[in-house]
């Protein structure tokens, strides 16, 4: 039995209550000697990046992430008292709107050592190596509401981990489906924790295979929970991998933990020992079907599931989650707000998620070209993408260009600090980013000074003198750098114009913003408001990239548009209460699109105007046409919110070069944004075009007028152009509305199905797609081959209807989601009325589907 605790003791566990901040030991990152202690004694970069997880807390809203994360914090010694999200003293939700309303807004990023550094000898110690030895946690503490999806998004492209916390009593939740997708899509090695198993009616076991039925994961069991005497309270937590029983001590901080072997658990419970051992032989038996190499080391122990070492079944978890595709979840349980299972939750994500080194290469692009970071910095891809021309004559060798590249790092999250200003969360994925650098911003084309570098701890910041790759850290002091940004830091630049081309365009992990559906106009209270306003309004835009704000020209109004009427409402609240703006925000109303119908005539505009005291002077032609089935294979097309814009422009030649030094590229921007400016206000109804088509036609001969054709210039030459053709297709009644349509996923359980969907269907206009229960073979995942459930192993629930012996997903109270494609007007306001037709249990998530053109008498209503 030595892999068990040998006797019946009392543990503390990892009893460490310094405030890291007051003995300075985190104090700059890497080798620093500051950072060598006597447990780990770390002595290179590269074993730093060894014991370091970045890692999010992704689930459905109510799930219990914030619950969680303060109890991390807690055990880790970050913090002295136990926050509480219901009386709205946590540390990761630190915004007053959310505090006032108890849910996570933005993702709070916090940096913690688990288990602490020179902790007390009185821990339980697991079997191993890795979760005795401390780690740097970087971890973030995503939303959970649907309106802060894409924050979610933002925060996954950085992540090499995540924990996903689930209820206990709500089981797989519509949210949980869609973060879980969006982590599949970012390849994230995942664990789940089975949370609330303290309430009336948790239910782990039909949990369990939930997550197999819905997430499309084969649940690895590696804790059952403990309930007293088979059917009491829950106490603890039996852990598979290591055989062993952990009972916390009822109504404690949750630092004392009573620790059972096997043998003694037979003393003390005899049945959940025999559960125990049934859970370890289904784990040891699960992972054998993914493991080749577990499978070895069972037959080496003549098939005795208990005889294995638990350090071989750690080892085999890992092998079989790094790939990130979510085809094995460990499963771990616990009740965050009782102190339950936290600490075990946290030698887990030191045992089982990866390193930073441990992910895939990060995926970069170099103007049209798309690789990765590694063929990035051996300089495969400037060979590749043609470049070399645009090489300067002294580095004109690709290898020799991107020698001198210091960092690259993502600005991954903007957060306006009252007491620090404006601090960026970077995520550095190569060198390092040291104190006073001068960071070249590839996306807004400007050089910032990294004047101070922090690491920060929710609200508390500690001043570090580098971050190197693989951490995240935070830059205060930056005027420019948006949500989103690539950072670079590149050895001998011209800091106007930032390191040589092409690197100065590189992209890290590019993402796609989704379109906003509703909207509201702020009013500044006076004309001499305005301008404070505008810059609030830009500072809230650097924040959440997912908010848009657009002036309309004729009414002279500043609309802002976002997700949701929740996101629209927090903005508010943090343009208002937060920054103090004195400005109201109209009715959040729906964002309505407007498109083309029928082909234009073409419209050549000539721009000729002095712009800020220096003369412009350039034309272009433009004329627009429906998106379907129209042909952009002429010349180069762009995306931009849901419109075509393509550029056709003969080659330049001598007979006619480009203006000044302005490259084809820079030329096409500027072509594509005067049209974008064009498209973002319909002549109809001043709403966005949508699914157009603009083809733009510029010809150096006869549209460039020497160096008076400056990018200004040739942006509002297309911007007029664009909508010289817009006003013949509004007085030719060729523009359409269109409306957003949403997809909607609703969890209800089965009395309440039918009224649901009858109203869905008559009431709503909506279109019913499908129609779940738990087991069903359709969900988000259907490309992922499906479970057989009855093979996965679930301890029985004892207090779930119907079960007993953990087969109760098709129970009587079995949950139902009804999938269903609705227009978003008859989906405003829905959340009341699912509740008050599912007694307040229904649940909803929905995103938008696509934009549909409006039929007559929904047009009028409009
Ligand atoms: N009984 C019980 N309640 C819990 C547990 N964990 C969290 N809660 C409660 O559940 C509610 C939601 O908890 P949060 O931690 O805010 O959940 P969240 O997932 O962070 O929520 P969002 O940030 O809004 O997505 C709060 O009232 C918590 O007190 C638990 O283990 N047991």
């Amino acid at each position: 039995m030595s892999l068990t605790i040998a006797r019946r003791r009392f543990y503390t566990w990892h009893q460490c209550f310094r405030c890291v901040r007051s003995d300075g030991k985190l104090k700059g990152w890497a080798s620093s000697p500051s950072r060598r202690h006597a447990s780990t004694s770390l002595s290179s970069h590269d074993e730093v990046v060894k014991t370091t997880r970045n890692i999010g807390i992704i689930a459905h809203i109510d799930a219990g992430k914030t619950t969680t994360t303060e109890r991390m914090l807690y055990y880790s010694g970050i913090t002295r008292r136990i926050g509480d999200v219901d009386d709205g003293s946590t540390v990761t939700d630190f915004l007053p709107a959310e505090r006032a309303r108890g849910i996570t807004i933005q993702s709070a990023a916090v940096t913690f050592k688990w288990p602490p550094e020179n902790d007390g000898s009185s821990s339980i110690k697991s079997s191993s190596s890795k979760s005795n030895l401390s780690h740097t946690i970087n971890l973030i503490d995503t939303p959970g509401h649907a309106d802060f999806t894409f924050e979610v998004i933002r925060s996954l492209r950085i992540l090499d981990g995540a924990v996903c916390v689930l209820d206990g009593v709500a089981g797989v939740e519509a949210q949980t489906e869609k973060v879980w997708a969006q982590a599949n899509n970012w390849s994230i090695p995942r664990i789940a924790f089975v949370n609330k198993l303290d309430r009336d009616g948790a239910a782990f076991g039909r949990t369990v295979k939930e997550i197999g039925s819905r997430l499309r994961g084969w649940p690895a069991v590696c804790q059952i929970p403990w309930w007293e005497g088979g059917k009491g309270r829950f106490t603890g937590v039996g852990d598979a991998i290591n055989l062993r029983a952990l009972k916390w001590v009822e109504g404690g901080d949750g630092k004392t933990i009573q620790g059972f072997s096997l043998e003694k658990l037979g003393e003390e419970d005899a049945a959940f020992q025999a559960e125990l051992i049934k859970a370890r032989a289904a784990l040891v038996e699960a992972l054998c079907e993914f493991d080749e190499e577990l499978l070895g080391t069972w037959l080496e122990h003549d098939d005795d599931s208990v005889a294995i070492p638990a350090q071989a079944i750690i080892d085999s978890l890992r092998r079989c989650i790094i790939d990130g595709s979510g085809r094995v979840i460990p499963v771990f349980a616990g009740a965050s707000f009782r102190n339950i299972g936290v600490q075990p939750l946290l030698d887990a994500v030191n045992d089982l998620l990866p390193n930073p080194t441990e992910r895939p290469d990060a995926e970069v692009s170099l103007g049209s070209s798309k690789g990765t970071l590694s063929e990035l910095l051996q300089g495969k891809m400037i060979q590749s993408s043609g470049s070399n021309r645009q090489l300067s004559k002294k580095t004109n060798k690709p290898t020799a260009l991107v020698a001198s590249i210091e960092a690259c790092a993502l600005a991954f999250k903007v957060v306006n600090d009252l007491r620090r200003g404006v601090l960026v969360y970077v995520r550095v994925y190569s060198g390092s980013i040291h104190r006073n650098a001068a960071l070249w911003n590839t996306n807004l084309h400007v050089t910032e000074r990294a004047q101070r570098l922090l690491q920060m701890q929710a609200s508390d910041a500690i001043e570090i003198s580098n971050i190197p790759a693989g951490q995240i850290g935070v830059i205060a002091g930056l005027k420019h750098a948006r949500t989103g940004d690539t950072l670079m830091s590149y050895s001998g630049a011209n800091p106007k114009t930032g390191p040589p081309a092409p690197l100065n365009t590189l992209q890290l992990r590019p993402i796609d913003v989704p379109p906003p559906v509703f909207f509201a106009a702020i009013e500044p209270h006076s004309l001499s408001e305005e301008k404070n306003v505008a810059e609030i309004i830009a500072l809230l835009l650097r924040e959440d990239p997912s908010l848009h704000v657009n002036m309309d020209e004729e009414s002279g109004q500043m609309l802002l548009s976002g997700m949701g009427e929740l996101h629209l409402e927090i903005a508010r609240d943090r343009l208002v209460n937060d920054f103090k703006a004195k400005a109201t925000m109209g009715n959040i109303e729906i964002s309505y699109r407007e498109s083309i119908t029928a082909v234009t005539a073409s419209h050549r505009y000539e721009f000729d105007r002095d712009v800020a005291g220096k003369k412009g002077r350039a034309a272009c032609e433009a004329f627009l046409e429906p998106i379907e089935g129209s042909d952009a294979s002429q010349g180069s097309s762009f995306e931009r919110d849901g419109n075509l814009i393509t550029i056709r422009m003969p080659e330049p030649d001598d007979d006619a070069p480009l203006p000044g030094e302005l490259s084809a590229e820079a030329l096409s921007m500027a072509l594509v944004n005067g049209a974008t400016a064009a498209l973002a206000r319909g002549p109809r109804r001043a709403f966005p075009l949508h699914s157009t088509h603009v083809v733009l036609t510029f010809d150096p001969k006869l549209d460039c007028f020497g160096t008076d054709t400056t990018p200004v210039a040739i942006s509002s030459a297309a911007r007029f152009a664009v909508h010289a053709a817009l006003k013949e297709a509004h007085s030719n009644n060729s523009i359409a509305l269109m409306e957003p349509v949403m997809n909607v996923v609703i969890s209800c359980d089965e009395s309440s199905l039918g009224a649901i969907v009858h109203d869905l269907s008559s009431a709503r206009g909506g279109h019913v797609l499908s129609l779940e229960n738990d087991s069903a073979s359709e969900t988000a995942f259907a490309e992922l081959p499906s479970i057989d459930i009855d093979r996965v192993y679930a301890p029985p629930d004892p207090f779930a209807s119907g079960s007993g012996s953990g087969e109760s997903v098709n129970g009587p109270g079995q949950q139902r989601h009804v999938t269903a494609r609705v227009p978003l007007k008859e989906m405003v306001g829905y959340l009341k009325h699912l509740r008050s037709m599912t007694g307040g249990r229904g649940t909803f998530v929905m995103s938008v589907d696509r934009f549909e053109r409006l039929s007559g008498p929904r047009e009028k209503a409009v």
